[in-house]
Parts: structure tokens; C-alpha cells; sequence
């Protein structure tokens, strides 16, 4: 197994050009597919989720045109995918197995779709039970409730609202959202339970909408999709840069120092995770917006715990789990269940490595409780489970001045696969 062994360090400080956001390049690489019209998407995100997303719309016939490293044209099949037979391999992307799923659920088509093993143990379930209610035809392959999925032509007619269960993960309801316009129908989504990860939906909608679909809702328990709902392209379409990727710089930055800025990001972003720098702030880091940067410094202080509800940022909560170790005393990160079915089983996998660390941790269904030890272990060899969070969160406990070993640091390639020497440039 490859390992990355990285100095302590003492500082952080400079400036990093972020990535594109994950889901907003998967979202507009689908709804570009899907639209009439070409259109062309710039600052795409470079990584194997984007990548399983261009392979699979390539496979069901897309024209894709690659123009530079980041920019990609898109002619839009106009709700038809061409290629009515394939057998699709996503990998471990939900933001391309959830919404492909319900895409190819109303392509009257035959289609298999397939990922890697932990793709195969993540819920589908609550989805194909959404998408079965509209008659669509879906088996499962191997376990019910998970994929492999085969998807084949349906009888697709509905009078009754579509209910979704959104306790589990909020792209069931993204998928259906930006599925259904492909039936021609009216439609009411009705959700079943707490809907979880809300800000993503609001991600949904606004893409949705910049393609031409307008979406009524009562909160978070309605939604209403109107006959005749067709896509259509909006020509050019930038990328926002990745505001989970900006929480480990933003971090560095609050813990080396800084200051550290990150660009392609600003406080108007349409992803939820931007809100990571109030919990920065709220642990006692300095964050400053510009037009398009964010930065994040540190007051020379150790950081203030915090006890926070992290629902609303479900992925850069794990970056906070890992400030915690520079806090002067115990945090609570609450409403976290769906970290348990992610990349790995993110609270078990957190709780064993943070302890490495020297951290007292407690582990509970939905939460972990973090308190810091008095100084970090040198040496620990962090496991990463095959979870890019994981092993760019853990490159931070560098900063707590002790070399720290990454197994299989390889695994940022999900959504950052130059994270290592972006984050080595900001280092001393
Ligand atoms: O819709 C999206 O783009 C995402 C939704 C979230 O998942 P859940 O809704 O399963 O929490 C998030 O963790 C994931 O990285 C991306
Ligand atoms: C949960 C994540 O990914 P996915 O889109 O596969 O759900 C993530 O990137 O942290």
C-alpha cells in the first residue's frame, strides 16, 4: 500500500485556486445532457466522480466535446438518451448513481448500472421504492435496497404524489427532482421523514431553474414539478469552486496562521458548505469574504470547541471533527447519521483514527464527542478507507506539529486529486 509521510509543520499561509464544486459539475454535465441546445460548462471538476459522469453520459450517447483541461460542450439529447441499451460502471459517485438512476428510469431503455464494492453497500432504496410508485421498472441484482440495479422500459403513469423518504440521503430527492421533467407530467414529490443535507436541494433547484425548470415547494415536505417541464440549455455555465475542498485550506489557515486564501468561492455560493467558515468563526478564526475569495486566519490563540448541529454541512463537518484535536477543549458534532453511509462508515472511521491521534473520542448513532489530547502523537499511520475526506482532513494534524503517515493517500482522486501538492504550496 502507497503511504505519504508528512512533515510537521508549524504554518500555513498563502493562496489556492479551488477546484470546481462536485456537485454542481455532476448536476450540469446531467441537466446539460438532458436539455435541448449545446452548452458549454467551464471550470469543470477534473476527478473520478466527474469522470464516471462523462463516461456514462458518453456510453448512453451523448456528444461531449472536450475543449480545454476544464471546459467541456455538452449537445443536449433533449430528455432522450440515444443509446437505449448499456451497462453503466459509476464507481463510488452518488452524485452519478443517484441521479442516473432516476434519469434512466424514464429513458425507456435497458440499462445496468454498477459501482465499486462500497458503492454496493450504500441505500438505494428509499429511491427505487419513489420510482417504482410512477411505474418504473427497476430489479435489484444482488442485495434489495442496494446496488447493482438493472433498469428496464416502464409503464410511467402517475395521478398520485411521488412520496421519498429524505431521512437517509438527500440525493434520492435531487435524483427524482431532476428526473421528472423527463415524464411530461404534473408532479408532486412529497417527503417523507426530516428531509437531511437540505442546502444540496437548494443546489438542485437553482441548477435546475438556470436550465429552464421552475419547481414550487411547500418547505421541505412539497415539491411540485408542472407538465410540460422541459430542460433547455442556458449556453456558458461557470463552475464554482468546490466549497468542501476550500474547508481544509480554511482550516490550515486557522490553524498554521495563515492567512490562506481560497479563490473560485465567495459568500453568495449556491453550496451549503460555504457555511463551514461560520463554524470556523465561531471557533475563533478570523474569515474575511471578497468578491471571489474567502480567507481564514488564525488569532494565535488555540481554537474555542464547539458544540454545533451539523446536518446542514454534512461533508466539511468532518474537517471540524479533525479541528477539534486544536481546540482547548471538548466538541460535539450533532445530526451526523448519514456520515455512516458515505465513502465508509465516516463516524466509526473518524472516532479510530482521531484516537491515533491521541484524541478521547466518543462515538455515538448520530454524533461524536472530541476532546483533545494535551499534545498530538507523532508518527500515527492514519487509515483512510478508501475515503477522500478522510485523508485530506488527516493531512491537517501536520499543523499540530507532528508527522502524521497517510495510507493510501491516492484515494483524494474522488474530488481532489492534486489535494496533496495544492496543500504542500501553503506548508512551512
Ligand atoms: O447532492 C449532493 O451533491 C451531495 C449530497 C450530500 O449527500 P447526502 O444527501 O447523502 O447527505 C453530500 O454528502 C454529497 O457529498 C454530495
Ligand atoms: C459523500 C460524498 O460523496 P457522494 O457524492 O458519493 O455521496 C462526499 O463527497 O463526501
Amino acid at each position: 500500500m502507497k503511504q505519504l509521510h508528512l512533515a510537521a509543520v508549524h504554518q500555513a499561509q498563502g493562496s489556492i485556486a479551488l477546484p470546481g464544486s462536485k456537485s454542481i459539475s455532476n448536476r450540469m454535465l446531467l441537466l446539460a445532457a438532458l436539455a435541448s441546445g449545446t452548452t458549454e460548462i467551464r471550470d469543470l471538476l477534473v476527478s473520478d466522480d466527474t469522470d464516471r459522469m462523462l463516461d456514462a453520459l458518453k456510453l448512453l450517447g451523448v456528444p461531449l466535446h472536450h475543449q480545454s483541461k476544464h471546459s467541456w460542450q455538452v449537445t443536449g439529447a433533449d430528455g432522450r438518451f440515444p443509446v437505449k441499451q448499456a451497462a453503466l460502471f459509476l464507481g463510488n459517485a452518488g452524485t452519478v448513481f443517484r441521479p442516473l438512476t432516476a434519469a434512466l428510469a424514464f429513458s425507456d431503455g435497458d440499462y445496468q448500472l454498477s459501482g465499486v464494492a462500497r458503492m454496493h453497500e450504500r441505500p438505494i432504496g428509499d429511491l427505487v421504492d419513489a420510482l417504482r410508485l410512477t411505474g418504473a421498472h427497476i430489479d435489484y441484482l444482488h442485495n434489495p435496497g442496494f446496488p447493482p440495479l438493472h433498469i428496464r422500459p416502464g409503464k410511467i403513469v402517475f395521478d398520485q404524489p411521488i412520496r421519498v423518504r429524505g431521512d437517509v440521503s438527500s440525493q434520492f430527492l435531487t435524483a427524482l427532482l431532476m428526473a421528472l421533467p423527463l415524464t411530461g407530467q404534473d408532479c408532486t414529490i412529497e417527503v417523507e421523514g426530516e428531509l437531511i443535507s437540505k442546502p444540496y436541494i437548494e443546489i438542485t433547484l437553482n441548477l435546475m431553474a438556470r436550465f429552464g425548470v421552475q419547481v414550487s415547494r411547500e418547505g421541505w415536505q412539497r415539491f411540485q414539478l408542472h407538465a410540460g417541464s422541459r430542460y433547455t440549455s442556458p449556453g456558458v455555465l461557470q463552475v464554482e469552486g468546490d466549497a468542501s475542498s476550500a474547508s481544509y485550506f480554511l482550516a490550515a489557515g486557522a490553524i498554521g496562521g495563515g492567512p490562506v486564501r481560497v479563490t473560485g468561492l465567495n459568500a453568495q455560493s449556491i453550496q451549503g458548505d460555504v457555511r463551514f467558515a461560520d463554524a470556523l468563526a465561531l471557533m475563533g478564526a478570523d474569515i474575511r469574504y471578497g468578491d471571489n475569495w474567502i480567507t481564514a486566519s488564525g488569532n494565535g490563540k488555540p481554537l474555542r470547541p464547539i458544540d454545533l448541529d451539523c446536518n446542514h454541512i454534512p461533508d466539511a463537518a468532518m474537517t471540524l471533527a479533525m479541528l477539534a484535536l486544536f481546540a482547548d477543549g471538548t466538541s460535539t458534532l450533532r445530526n451526523i447519521a448519514s456520515w455512516r453511509v458515505k465513502e465508509t462508515d465516516r463516524l466509526t472511521a473518524m472516532a479510530t483514527e482521531l484516537r491515533k491521534l491521541g484524541a478521547e473520542v466518543e462515538e455515538g448513532a448520530d454524533y461524536i464527542r472530541i476532546t483533545p489530547p494535551a499534545r498530538l502523537t507523532a508518527g500515527a499511520a492514519i487509515d483512510t478507507y478508501d475515503d477522500h475526506r478522510m485523508a485530506m482532513c488527516f493531512s491537517l494534524a501536520s499543523l499540530g506539529k507532528v508527522d502524521v503517515i497517510i495510507n493510501d493517500p491516492d484515494c483524494v482522486a474522488k474530488t481532489f486529486p492534486d489535494y496533496f501538492q495544492q496543500l504542500g504550496t501553503l506548508l512551512s
